[in-house]
């Protein structure tokens, strides 16, 4: 094929997937019109590509699953990558290899004994499908995050939430490769040096763990590296940064988890969970040396335990780009979640000051939760003290008063009841009972919370209740779809931190959505990052929270649905990076001179600068000779 047939066959490929994500948008029929078809308008496929500078060649290219393309590899990079002889001859499109990988993905072919899925509430199958992803990403991450991104709904469940977490727990024994950087507690004095071990000379965004609370799980250890590669996963595909620098990290800081501890395999330092000054020094040693060699990167902090995750995010908030996925990410999603659920109501954004909420779980989330929903009562004219008057929250002690003798955190302590009526340590059944709340959210990571005698009573007193179990795995969400509806006649407005199905009862089918994070760091992430925000704000995080509300289409919230569909991933975080970058702008924190060129043109400028900005999966020429199609 001539060089001027091999570019305008790669721009029609190019616009091809551009139209694809255009209808696939368009399909969604979603009620801001303008803003849904505006990625059709404003697209602008180019007719030639960058060839991807790569320096290796042979067999260590093969080896390199950021630029193997495996059977994919065309012709010429063949000749001049000294690649020939050391695969078939024969080049294989990437949708033929995408559809031998479904095959291989669907049928089943790996049997997986049940007996080896015994935790966190995935079936061999999710396993199964596990085990065959994770080996594609290990050889060809182009074609494993353009199969992500075409089957978001069926393969972020294995990815991420619930599969993850059983990823997590058997992290030890499944390890066969390096992903991602190890630091641990030893290494101090040590780290600004490590970091440069990591091969990529830019990166922008980075998640951070100390595996100190992974999902629902608890203590994971070094074994929770695998919620940042998760997270990460969801980076690429959701929100299009590029898998070349992204860098998922584990900081060992020791474990409570005596099992782990004790299983010979386990990777991870032997000794007690660190805490105290100590447990800071070694944090900050590690931020210095992440943001001394990447300074401009988003860095994310993910399942710290409630001890560590509040006076960090306080630390480091307002000197560095990043934030707590679980304190805020979580927020930002819940808060559009209740905004949804009112709109299924007929309501608007203001009835959120009249709503009585009771809230399960006073730990990082569950606190960033109820924080940002009382700002959003005050933004509905409310004062913070109205607004914590409407909510009644409880931990493992039962609900949360002033008379509580043990000392409350900062975070809570403006949420202890005060009123005669309200006693401490009241259960979960009696608070329900005696309050009628509007809206009942868990966020313990304890299980089976909300029920039938709680989820009963919320139907009893609301014609729909709103109630979202947001703890995670699957087996720890406070209940599921069935129970809810079964308890309250079909009447609830469901959203679950794990995927749950819709609901067949009495002959009709009831929405259940995922009220998850994941429909907002990697937007936050990609508006902070393409903005240069060098902060995260409230302001930021209440933009990106009403953005995703705002992404509901008419028609689902007829359904009952209450967050955009996951199938418009991409389109959602593209949406609420938009829209937090033009906070930022408002609050003089949008320091990228070119995405304020874009948004002082227009919004649809600064929707398609965020757009060409998106790492796509294709495979991408490696020679002079543009080759994004084969012979
Ligand atoms: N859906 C989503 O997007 C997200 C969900 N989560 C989930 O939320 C859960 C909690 O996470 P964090 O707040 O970070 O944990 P955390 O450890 O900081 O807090 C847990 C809280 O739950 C309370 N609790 C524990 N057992 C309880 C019981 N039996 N009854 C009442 N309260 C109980 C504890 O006292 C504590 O206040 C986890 O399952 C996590 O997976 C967290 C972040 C995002
Ligand atoms: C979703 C999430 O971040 C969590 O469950 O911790
Ligand atoms: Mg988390």
């Amino acid at each position: 094929m001539s060089l001027l047939k091999r570019r305008a066959a790669y721009g029609a490929l190019r616009a091809s997937l551009a139209e694809g994500f255009a209808a696939r948008l368009l399909g969604s029929g979603v009620n801001d019109a303008r803003a849904f078809s505006a990625p059709a308008a404003t697209y602008k496929p180019s007719d030639t590509v960058d060839v991807e500078i790569v320096r290796k060649k042979g067999i260590d290219l093969i080896h390199d699953p950021l630029f193997n393309k495996g059977t994919g590899f065309p012709v010429p990079e063949r000749e001049r990558l000294e690649l020939r002889g050391l695969l078939p001859k024969k080049s294989l499109s990437m949708q033929a290899q995408a559809d031998r990988f479904m095959e291989d993905y669907q049928l089943g072919k790996t049997y997986i004994d049940p007996k080896h899925v015994s935790d966190g509430g995935v079936t061999p199958d999710h396993v199964r499908r596990w085990k065959v992803l994770q080996e594609l990403q290990d050889r060809n991450e182009t074609l494993f995050y353009r199969l992500l991104l075409d089957n978001f709904v069926d393969m972020a469940p294995i990815v991420y939430t619930p599969t993850v977490g059983w990823a997590c727990l058997n992290f030890h024994k499944l390890y066969r490769r390096p992903r991602g950087m190890y630091f641990d507690a030893t290494d101090k004095g040590e780290m600004a040096s490590m970091v440069w071990n990591w091969p990529a000379n830019d990166v922008d965004a980075i998640v951070v763990t100390d595996g100190g609370r992974i999902l629902g799980l608890g203590d994971l250890g070094l074994n929770g590296l695998g919620i940042p590669i998760g997270k990460l996963d969801l980076y690429v595909a959701a929100a299009g940064f590029n898998p070349g620098r992204i860098l998922p990290v584990v900081l060992d800081v020791g474990t409570s988890n005596r099992v782990l501890k004790d299983d010979p395999l386990y990777l991870g330092l032997n000794q007690d969970r660190m805490s105290g000054p100590e447990y800071f020094e070694v944090m900050d040693e590690l931020v210095k040396a992440l943001m001394g060699r990447y300074p401009d990167a988003v860095l994310q902090f993910e399942d710290f335990n409630m001890e560590h995750a509040t006076p960090l995010l306080d630390r480091y908030r307002h000197h560095h780009l990043c934030f707590n996925d679980d304190i805020q990410g979580t927020a930002a999603t819940a808060v559009a979640g209740v905004y949804g659920a009112l709109r299924v109501q007929g309501k608007s954004n203001k009835e959120l000051a009249q709503q009585r909420i009771v809230l399960v779980g006073a730990g990082s989330a569950g606190m960033g939760v109820a924080r940002m929903l009382a700002l959003g009562m005050v933004k509905q004219g409310l004062t913070y003290e109205e607004a914590t008057a409407n909510f009644w929250i409880l931990d493992a002690d039962g609900l949360i008063t002033v008379k509580r003798e043990k000392q409350l955190s900062s975070t809570v302590e403006p949420f202890a009841r005060k009123t005669q009526a309200d006693v401490e340590g009241e259960t979960l059944a009696a608070t329900v009972k005696r309050v009628k709340p509007t809206v009942l959210i868990g966020l313990a990571g304890a299980g089976k919370l909300f029920t039938e005698e709680v989820l009963t009573t919320m139907g009893e007193h609301n014609e729909r209740p709103i109630i979202m179990p947001m703890s995670n795995p699957t087996h720890r969400m406070e209940c599921n779809a069935m129970e809810a509806q079964k308890a309250t006649g079909g009447r609830t407005i469901f959203a679950s931190g794990s995927p749950c199905n819709d609901v067949e009862y009495e002959g009709r089918t009831i929405s259940s959505s995922q009220a998850n994070n994941l429909y907002i760091f990697p937007g936050l992430a990609l508006g902070a990052h393409l903005g240069a925000t060098r902060v995260i704000t409230d302001e930021m995080l209440m933009a990106a929270a009403e953005a995703l509300g705002d992404c509901i289409p008419e028609e689902d919230l007829d359904k009952d649905i209450v967050y955009p569909r996951l199938k418009d991933i991409r389109y959602v975080s593209m949406i609420v990076a938009k829209r937090v970058m033009k906070m930022a702008y408002d609050m003089g924190h949008l320091h990228s001179f070119a995405a304020k060129k874009a948004l002082e043109i227009s919004d649809e400028e600064l929707e398609a600068y965020v757009q060409e900005h998106m790492w796509e999966p294709v495979y991408k020429p490696l020679v002079n000779l543009p080759v994004g199609v084969q012979e």
